[in-house]
């Protein structure tokens, strides 16, 4: 139990956007109140038309009362229809920013961070989920609440034995539904998780595809995906199995207490039953008043066991929206968005730097370095010596355990790092590029770069002759990752995708490793000219390349 989440969790999530949704359920509460004064002029009218008792000249009164009560019925239900709606998406709009600002500030190196394909079921259909929570579950959670009670209320001055019978009825569905609830809250919360995790699986294994192929791992991969989706499957059939039980059960218990009733009236006006009423037997309007009235004293919790699932659906998606909101796993320092460039020099200084993934073995101990604005730096060291995370801590993509870093003269801080990322650019060992043409990935974050600029980038980077082999130039559509070109071509458009992005102090993480000699030679020569003027620093084994820099930084594991 003390992991179901509060009732304020989910009213947390859903915030002052919210509010539209509930005074969308005040209005439908309303509009169920007034079937009350609606049946009473309707039993009026047919007892008139029928007996004639309440005198012809009523009539017209009675009819036009109802039309017009019914009418203003309508219109409210369609209204708090409309408010609800827009409340609701309103809601789901402010929890998608805040989810694409949340994984906007994981570190790309906190391996422990949401799976893309849970981040995806999250943004999705975990913030869909609280839609229907919001305009179905709420009102039909505040009209049982208030219009059964009412309803009885409104019976009792006409028939207590008829108000007696449906408070009897109705108590048995809500403590039938405080017994399935907690089943079906936990069958909601196991299905949602293995939704996720079966995206989660299934984009991991789209990515690896050649990967899986060529490892002859297919079919082991595909009986987990078998077993991923029957977990699912079997998970979706439970919660089915349940809806299907409770709603079952429900309208029994409804169809039970208005038969309860009906059988009263019936016999009451037949004149077989003497009692129930105040004064005289019932009449036949009072009758019918009361037949009309408890249909829709059962109708709120048949509504409300309809909905009751959204509920546990929305807590079970509540918690990993919340699970992402509230995540406290390593984030990147500041934002993870665009900002304005921050202002200063391009030095950067690291004073006795510590940083370990794990907190106990220390990737750097107390790491000094001082690079002036426009140096070019390598830092060279085996495998594992900690080039790449020196880089990270740079970018403000890790933060130091302890020691400082700063840059531009300030401290990178949560304040600053945003600012200055905006004057990095990172050329990495397997660049990445979007599904999307080749223009757009070149000037991804600066749509506006001019056709000129980007031709310059492309000689730069001697990359005029990989977007002339394409059959459509830059026109052309990449496939995922970046499919369609080779690692080598990635890597020279890597680079003048880094000079399009006007950015003064270039990090390189091994731009050459994997490359052929003369494809290595290609990218160094377009790094070492885009550098010109900037300030570089180089991750590489490559002794070679590093030559070509203004100082050489030796890391020893
Ligand atoms: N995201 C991560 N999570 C946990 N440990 C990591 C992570 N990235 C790197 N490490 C570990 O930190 C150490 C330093 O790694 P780093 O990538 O900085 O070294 P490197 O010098 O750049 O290596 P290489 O030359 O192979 O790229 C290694 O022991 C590595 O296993």
């Amino acid at each position: 139990m003390s992991d179901r989440p509060k009732r304020t969790h989910l009213d947390q999530l859903v915030g002052a956007e919210g509010a539209g949704a509930r005074r969308a359920a005040r209005m439908e509460v309303l509009a169920a109140l007034l079937w009350i004064p609606a049946a009473a002029l309707l039993a009026m009218a047919i007892d008139g038309l029928v007996f004639a008792t309440s005198g012809a000249d009523d009539l017209p009164f009675y009819l036009a009362g109802f039309l017009a009560i019914a009418l203003l019925r309508g219109l409210l239900v369609m209204q708090a229809t409309r408010l609800a709606d827009r409340s609701s998406l309103r809601v789901q709009g402010r929890l998608r920013d805040a989810l694409a600002s949340a994984l906007a500030r994981q570190s790309p190196f906190d391996t422990g961070r949401v799976a893309t394909g849970q981040a995806a079921a999250t943004l999705t259909d975990h913030v869909a989920a609280l839609g229907p929570w919001l305009t179905r579950y709420q009102p039909s959670r505040l009209k049982v609440m208030l219009v059964p009670a009412i309803i009885a209320l409104a019976v009792l001055p006409v028939s207590w034995a008829a108000s007696i019978a449906l408070l009897l009825a109705g108590p048995l569905i809500p403590i039938f539904m405080a017994l399935i609830g907690q089943r079906v809250r936990i069958a909601s919360e196991r299905q949602l998780s293995e939704l996720g995790t079966m995206n989660a699986y299934l984009l991991d294994r789209l990515q690896g595809l050649t990967t899986i192929r060529l490892l002859g791992a297919g079919g082991q991969a595909l009986a987990r995906l078998e077993q991923a989706a029957q977990a699912l499957r079997i998970g979706t059939m439970r919660v089915l199995r349940l809806a299907f039980l409770s709603s079952a059960v429900l309208e029994l218990f409804a169809a039970v207490g208005v038969a309860l009733v009906a059988v009263y009236v019936g016999f009451s006006l037949l004149g077989y039953l003497q009692f129930g009423a105040y004064d005289a037997p019932l009449t036949l309007a009072e009758g019918l008043f009361i037949l009309l009235l408890a249909p829709d004293f059962f109708l709120p919790m048949r509504e409300f066991a309809a909905s009751y699932h959204d509920r546990a659906t929305a807590e079970a998606a509540g918690k990993a929206i919340a699970g992402i909101l509230e995540s406290d796993r390593p984030a990147l320092l500041g934002e993870g968005a665009a900002a304005v460039p921050l202002n200063g020099p391009a030095r950067i200084r690291l004073t006795g730097a510590r940083f370990g993934y794990d907190g106990t073995r220390p990737v750097l101990a107390g790491l000094d370095l001082d690079i002036p604005s426009g140096e070019k730096l390598a830092l060279v060291g085996p495998s594992g010596s900690g080039k790449s995370t020196i880089l990270a801590l740079i970018a403000g993509l890790l933060r130091a355990d302890a020691g400082s870093v700063e840059v531009a003269g300030q401290a990178l801080t949560d304040e600053t790092a945003d600012g200055w990322r905006a004057r990095l650019a990172w050329v990495g060992q397997r660049p990445y590029f979007l599904h999307g043409s080749l223009r757009r990935n070149l000037t991804l974050g600066h749509p506006d770069r001019a056709l000129g600029e980007i031709a310059d980038a492309l000689q730069l980077a001697s990359a005029e002759s990989v977007v002339a082999r394409l059959p459509r130039g830059d026109a052309t559509l990449l496939g995922e990752a970046g499919q369609g070109i080779s690692g080598g071509e990635g890597q020279r458009l890597a680079v003048a995708r880094a000079a399009l992005r006007g950015a003064d102090i270039i990090l390189a993480d091994e731009p050459t490793a994997h490359l052929d000699a003369e494809t290595a030679q290609a990218v160094a020569d377009g790094l070492f000219r885009l550098a010109e003027g900037r300030t570089l620093i180089l991750a590489t084994h490559d002794e070679a390349l590093a030559a070509r820099c203004d100082r050489i930084v030796r890391l020893h594991p």
